[in-house]
Order: structure tokens, then sequence, then C-alpha cells
């Protein structure tokens, strides 16, 4: 393109990270060369905010709703970041949970913009770095969320599509936590696709191609760790939505060298936690008492176990005793030892034949739950409507307060809906969802479901270690992380939520932040001198103004 062609003024109106539209004021107008660009009022960043949420409102769908958001942070981030920030709950199932799994699914149908993230092809591994470069325009970039898209929600592979889930968790780190939306890049590896609709699909935007495995995608996959080490050296690196082979995989050849975390394995496991500590606070129970179910033993399966398990060891119980309380159902049932295709991660938490009188029974979770009267029950099966109400009645026949976490994401893939699980245990199943739930009103009583969903750790986790410039994301940080939610919800009142609501995200996403930074200090794992934990959280924070 000529240099004419392009403005400074049009590089300044179609630049989101500085773009104000019709609030720049007259004085910027005049320097900027945007005299005449824009119709004459100046407005506040209220005014437009107002303008764009009654717009909003006029939109019908999700994926509209949606749409139109997309355009707005397209424009310009700090209305968006602005306007997200007076609708947080309500804004946060459009663009990320649920809505964003319609988005993947139609990206070739509605594609509009890549909304500044970097492309990886595995067929051009000699172009990572100059597409990392590009991608960031100069930008310091502190957080990439990188997604290969083999295992979109509970989605399975969607290739190229899957970008979305990548933006859609960095804007909610934003709205969340207040990492500068200009530091953020969200990263697709594009490996192939085994998805056979988007093979057929004419308008498929990826490669046409089956994914690449084995030692091309893993050297590919480093080539990418190598490049953001040298081009962003602060850099906090997030996994998501990786494969089941790859994903634990690549955590643990990465974790103890670079500043990096999985969220589907992680994030998942410390929500979680979170919520199974803020149900023991209603019974009063005690974590070392529970006996576990989990339901689709796969990467946010395991990384649950692990998680409980890691806990429990942190209470005195033994690691040998604490992993009899884990019961792992997968395709095959409950995994025993001699269970064929078991992952490594399931292999951990394997069971002896000999120990049950009926073990070659026990293929099916009604015959688990009926064997081992779990405690606390985790769907992450991807498989609806799983958790049946035999199966649920079951459970809370041999428990006062059963713990059931039905997580499988979008809304079509959940074991079951809350207001069943209260219905059928007569209000006294502690529940949370993957995604949003309406309250439950049952016999007099309102019961508040909580949102054991990723998206309540990751942004404070992520921001802590970024504030703190951490080098490293470990155990005691993620403990740390799942107690800092402990006393945030008042667990004295009659159906009080496992975890505290989406509307408070931004003021518990602070507190998360603060505990992580501390963790950090503690172990003295920052790379720059901190004396004021505090005040690094505090100076970190972006907020969206002019
Ligand atoms: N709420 C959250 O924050 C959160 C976080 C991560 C994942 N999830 C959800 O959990 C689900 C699983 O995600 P993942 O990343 O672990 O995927 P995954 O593919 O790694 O694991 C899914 C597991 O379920 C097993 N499975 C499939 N069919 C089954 C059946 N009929 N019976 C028993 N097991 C069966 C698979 O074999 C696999 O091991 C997804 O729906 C995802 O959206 C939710
Ligand atoms: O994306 C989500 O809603 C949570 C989680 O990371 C998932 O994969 O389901
Ligand atoms: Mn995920």
């Amino acid at each position: 393109m000529e240099e004419s062609i392009m403005t400074k003024a049009q590089d300044m109106l179609n630049n989101p990270f500085v773009n104000k539209g019709t609030a720049f004021t007259m004085e910027e107008r005049r320097e900027l060369g945007l005299v005449g660009m824009l119709p004459a009022q100046v407005q506040t960043i209220e005014e437009q905010a107002t303008q764009n949420y009654a717009q909003y409102l006029s939109k019908e769908s999700g994926l509209e709703k949606r749409h139109f958001l997309m355009e707005l942070f397209n424009e310009n981030r700090t209305l968006f970041f602005y306007l997200m920030g007076q609708h947080v709950a309500e804004f946060m199932p459009v663009v990320y949970d649920p809505v964003v799994a319609d988005s993947i699914e139609q990206y070739n149908e509605i594609y509009v913009n890549p909304q500044n993230a970097a492309f990886l092809s595995i067929d051009h591994p000699e172009d990572i770095e100059a597409t990392l470069k590009n991608a960031a325009a100069g930008r310091d970039i502190r957080l990439v969320v990188v997604t290969d898209a083999e295992g979109i929600l509970g989605m399975g592979d969607w290739g190229v599509n899957g970008v979305d889930i990548a933006i859609g968790k960095l804007m909610v780190y934003t709205a969340a936590a207040g990492i500068d939306p200009s530091q953020v890049l969200p990263v697709s590896i594009d490996a192939g696709t085994n998805n056979e609709t988007l093979m057929n699909d004419p308008l498929y935007l990826g490669n046409k191609h089956a994914r690449v495995t084995g030692d091309k995608y893993y050297d590919f996959v480093d080539g990418f760790v190598q490049s953001t080490k040298s081009l962003f050296p602060e850099l906090l690196l997030h996994w998501e939505d990786f494969g089941r082979s790859n994903a634990a995989n690549i955590l643990e050849k990465y974790q103890n060298d670079i500043t990096t975390f999985n969220d589907d394995i992680q994030g998942t496991g410390i929500v979680v936690l979170a919520g199974i500590l803020g149900a023991l606070s209603i019974t009063k129970g005690s974590i070392a008492d529970q006996t576990i179910v989990t339901y689709g033993a796969g990467t946010a399966g395991v990384g649950i176990a692990n998680q409980i398990m890691d806990e429990m060891k942190r209470a005195g119980v033994s690691e040998e005793d604490a992993r009899k309380r884990f019961f792992l159902v997968d395709k095959q049932g409950l995994l025993f030892d001699d269970t064929e295709d078991l992952t490594p991660g399931q292999k951990e938490f394997t069971h002896k034949r000999s120990e049950f009188a009926n073990a070659d029974e026990l293929t099916t979770l009604e015959a688990v739950v009926t064997a081992v009267q779990p405690t606390v029950m985790i769907g992450t099966s991807t498989q609806p409507g799983t958790f049946t109400k035999e199966i649920v009645q079951d459970m809370a026949s041999y428990v006062e307060r059963p713990i059931i976490f039905p997580l499988s994401n979008p809304t079509k893939l959940a074991e079951a809906k809350a207001e069943d699980l209260i219905e059928w245990t007569d209000g006294k199943a502690l529940v949370a969802t993957g995604i949003p739930a309406d309250n439950v009103e049952y016999k007099g009583v309102t019961y508040q479901i909580g949102q054991a969903n990723n998206a309540l750790m990751y942004p404070g986790l992520g921001f802590g270690i970024i504030a703190s410039t951490s080098s490293r994301v470990n155990g005691e940080i993620l403990s740390q992380a799942s107690h800092a939610l402990g006393g945030i919800v008042d667990t004295t009142a009659v159906g009080a939520a496992v975890l505290p609501p989406v509307t408070h995200l931004a003021e518990f996403s602070q507190t998360i932040a603060e505990v992580v930074a501390q963790s950090v200090v503690d172990q003295k794992l920052n790379k720059e001198a901190i004396t004021d934990v505090k005040k690094a959280v505090a100076d970190m924070k972006w907020t969206p103004k002019y």
C-alpha cells in the first residue's frame, strides 16, 4: 500500500489500542490531523458507553450480541473494557463461554477480523518469529494465551476456529483482573484438523490437512516456546484447550523452565478445589474425609484430582492414603491398574480389582457410585445428562450434603442442570456448574449456584504472576490461589453458593492476584525486587479511561 493512503489520522482511528472515536477532544483532533474526520460533538466515555449498551441490548441472539461487542473491541479497546466493566456478569457468557462456543463453530461463516491474534502454521516453522513480531507490532507482550484447538471446551477439534477461545480468555483477563489489553497476544497454532466437517467446508480458513503429530508437532511447539522466550522475556504463557494426549506433556516439559501454566489442568484444578473448600465451609467438613469420583478422567479430570490430592497432603494425609480416596471413571469405567489405554495421568489414580468384590461390574458411573459412596462427584466427561436422577439420589442416600459439580462445557454438554440436582436431592446438594446458572428457587429457598469455571481463577492467578515478575508457576502458588477465595462467600446464609458470584469477579480477582504475588515473593521467585506486594499489583492494574 502506498504510504500516502494510510494517513496518521486513519492510523489513530483504526488502532483499537489508542482510538477514542468521538471522544477525541478538539485539541487532540487538531494535533492528530483528525479535524473534520469525526462529527462535531465530543462525547465522554460514559456517553459512548450508554449509547453502545443501548445498541447491544437491541441485539437478539447471543451471537449477534457477541458480534457487536467484537466490533467494538476491534475499534476501541478502552471503550469496550469500560462497558464490560459495567456489565461483567452480563457480558461474560457472551464474549466467553458459552456463546464463544457458537462463534467457534461458525467461525468461517461469520469471520470478521483476526483481532490482533497471531496465526502460526505448522507448515511454516520458519515463520514463527516473524508472525509473533508482526502480531505484537512492537507492543510489550506480557501474556500469551495459546491454543491448538484440539480440545475446544468439550467440543473436540476445531482447528483454526479455536483462536476465539484465546481471544475470549484474554478479554476476561482484562475485564476481571485489569491486565493492559495492549500487553496481551492471542495465538493460534494451526496444526491441521481432524474435524471432517471443517475439512469438507469450502469456507474453512485453516490448514486443510490432518493434524500433524509426533516430533514434527513437538518441535513446532518448541520453536514457538523458544521464540516467545526471546521476543517477550517478561512473558506468562497460558496453554488452553490442547488435546488430551498433548496438554500434560507440554506442561511437564516447560513448567520448570519458563513462567507457564495450563488452564484446563491447573486453572480448573484450583477453581474446583476452591469450590470444594467453599462447600466444606458450609458443611464444616474436612478435605481429608472426602471420597472423590471424577467422571471423565481427561485433562481437566486428572488436573482436578491432582489439585485435590495436593490439598489432602497439605492437610496431613499421606500420599498413599490420599490416592485411595480418588475414583476416576472414564470410558472404560472405573480405572484399574490393568485397564487398557490409560494415560500417564490416569495411571497415578488407579485401583486394584482385588479391592472390590464386584470389580468387573464397575464399568458404569452408576455402579461406581454405589460401590464407593462418594462425597464429591465432578463431571468433566463431555457427556450430557449423565448425572442422572438415579445416580444423584443414590449418592445422596450415603452422604448428607453431596458435593456435585457438573463441569462439562458448553451448556449442551453439562452432566446435569443445577435445578435438577437441587430438586432431586431436596435441596441438599452443594452444586457448582461450568457455565453460569440462574438461582434455583426450591421450597421457598433461593439456592445460588456457583460457577466453577477456571475464569474465576486464572485472571487473578495470571495477573499476580505477572505483577510479581514470577519466574515460575508452582504448586505452592496454585494452592494459595485456591484458598484466596475462602471467606468471600457468607456460608452461613441458607442456599449460599460454594463460590463467589461473577458480579464480584473484579474484586476477588484482585484478592487472588495479591495472594499469588505474596506467595511469589515469599518463595523468592520474583525476578525484580518487590518491597510492597499490594502496590506492585495496584501499579500493574490497567483501568479503561481516556
Ligand atoms: N468448568 C471449567 O472450568 C472446565 C475446565 C476445563 C474443562 N472443562 C470441561 O470438561 C470437559 C472435559 O475437558 P477436558 O479438557 O478434560 O477434555 P479431555 O478430552 O481431556 O477429557 C475428557 C475425558 O472424558 C472421557 N469420556 C468421554 N466419554 C466418556 C464417557 N462416556 N464416560 C466417561 N468418560 C468419558 C474421555 O475419554 C476423556 O478422558 C469439557 O466439556 C470441558 O469444557 C470445564
Ligand atoms: O472455557 C471454559 O469455559 C472453561 C474451560 O477452560 C473449558 O475448556 O471448558
Ligand atoms: Mn479450556
